[in-house]
């Protein structure tokens, strides 16, 4: 499985992030090309370069606002960012501005956006679905802590004047990176945020920022001895959006590695490192839900409906529940990537109001289909093998039923034939 690993030691930051992903090996002119397709290249200008960080050389991305008084940067205390004086504006001359109809605004280069303008900014690209849709994500979860720290809606809080445009290029272009790169799995280590305090639009504010630690809520953070912000809030909202899972290295056989560069020296290196790796094994997990009130008509429509999800095993055991109800536990045997698409099925199709996870380690022969001619016809066999010895040869059940119905014979009398020609497949 193509697992792609950020190692966030010195945090995460948008530009860090088109950074690493560029060292990594996504090509410049794609990255720029498909940014062209929002439509406001007018607004700022890109500088990719390569820097030394502590003896590391990696990639350095900035995005340049055209307009001059306009910069924006994701350092700390000598930057000032102007987003709070905005959300106020805002609010006080738009204050429905959630609603679109209502939305008379007129919007030119000095407005900051708001989630419904990005929205529509992404929806109205070429860019494509996928690189839309993880875009989106990613604004929505600034919006949502945004929204969430000062108390407003969603669509009134208002991305500042000076990060729009450099927030759209940052997240739009790690979506176009990811879509490029397209990794089964992304997977993150605990995120350095910094500690301290940082100067910002809202004035001073304590490290992790309060939307920073909002995105980050269930992810493991931590903080080193550099007093600093080393994780902004469009870093978190990439890392929480992108990432399914948050550990320390995964095993996993590494391919490549990208270095993106903050913009501060600190004396651990200040970068992103990400490592494109494979992972051997899926992992994959154990889905249950126990259920007592349900139509039993419903379990064969589950079933199917769970395997065509991608499950690998589905099974159903009856029990006796508390108040010695008869009940089933459907259990589901799935890639753990396939987990929230299993969790939809059984909560869409059950009556079931929990789900159990377990993880577990599955252990697969290597298989092989193979046919051969008998006296019946035709029959599929699987040939599995463990440490490349065949341990199990299978007649595939729908020939064999087919070879008893057209020979209308006992099935048990088919199996016994086809036997004979199974010891042939042993110890290839
Ligand atoms: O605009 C946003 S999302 C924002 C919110 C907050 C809050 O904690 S509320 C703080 N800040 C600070 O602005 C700069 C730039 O952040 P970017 O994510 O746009 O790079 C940074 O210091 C944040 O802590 C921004
Ligand atoms: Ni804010």
């Amino acid at each position: 499985m193509k697992t792609l690993y950020f190692d966030c030691f010195s945090g995460i930051s948008g530009d860090m992030t088109v950074a690493a992903l560029l060292d990594l090996g996504v090509p410049q002119d794609y990255l720029i090309e498909n940014l062209k397709k929002l439509g406001i290249s007018d607004e700022y200008e890109i500088r990719i370069s390569k820097a030394v960080k502590n003896g590391i050389e990696g990639t350095d991305f900035d995005v340049i606002l055209k307009e001059e008084h306009h910069h924006h940067h994701d350092e700390q205390i000598e930057h000032e960012h102007e987003h709070d004086h905005v959300h106020e504006d805002y609010t006080h001359v738009h204050p429905h501005v959630h609603d679109e109809h209502s939305h008379g605004y007129e919007h030119h280069h000095h407005h900051g956006r708001n989630l419904f303008d990005i929205e529509a900014l992404i929806d109205g690209s070429t860019l494509n679905d996928n690189v839309k849709k993880l875009a989106k994500d990613m604004f929505r979860v600034v919006a949502e802590a945004e929204a969430k720290v000062h108390g407003k809606d969603i669509y009134e809080v208002h991305f500042h004047e000076v990060g729009a445009v450099d927030s759209i290029v940052d997240i739009v272009g790690t979506a176009i990176c990811i879509d490029y790169i397209n990794p089964d799995k992304i997977v993150s280590s605990p995120v350095n945020t910094g500690r301290g305090f940082v100067k910002c639009q809202h004035g001073i504010m304590p490290v992790p920022a309060p939307a920073t630690l909002n995105i980050l809520k269930d992810v493991p953070i931590y903080a080193d001895e550099r007093e600093m912000e080393l994780t902004t809030p469009t870093g978190a909202a990439v890392i929480k959006t992108l990432a399914s899972e948050f550990r320390k290295f995964p095993e996993l056989k590494v391919k490549k590695a990208g270095y993106g560069c903050g913009k501060r020296n600190t004396e651990k290196p200040n970068v992103l490192r990400v490592i494109l790796g494979e992972t051997d094994s899926q992992e994959n997990c154990i889905l249950e839900a126990t259920i007592d009130d349900m139509n039993p008509q419903i379990y064969g429509y589950l079933m199917d409906k769970l395997f065509e999800e991608g499950a690998k095993d589905v099974y159903f055991t009856p029990v006796y529940m508390k108040k010695n109800r008869p009940g089933i536990v459907i259990t589901v045997t799935a890639p753990v990537i396939l987990e929230d698409r299993i969790k939809e099925v059984l909560f869409r199709e059950t009556t079931t109001i929990g789900i159990r996870k377990l993880n577990i380690e599955r252990t697969e022969l290597q298989r092989e289909f193979k046919k051969v001619g008998t006296e019946f016809g035709e029959i599929s066999f699987k040939v599995s093998k463990y440490k490349d010895r065949v341990v199990n040869v299978t007649p595939e059940y729908e020939d064999v039923k087919k070879a008893a119905e057209r020979a209308n014979l006992p099935l048990k009398e088919i199996y016994g034939a086809i036997s004979r020609h199974i010891g042939e497949f042993y110890n290839r």
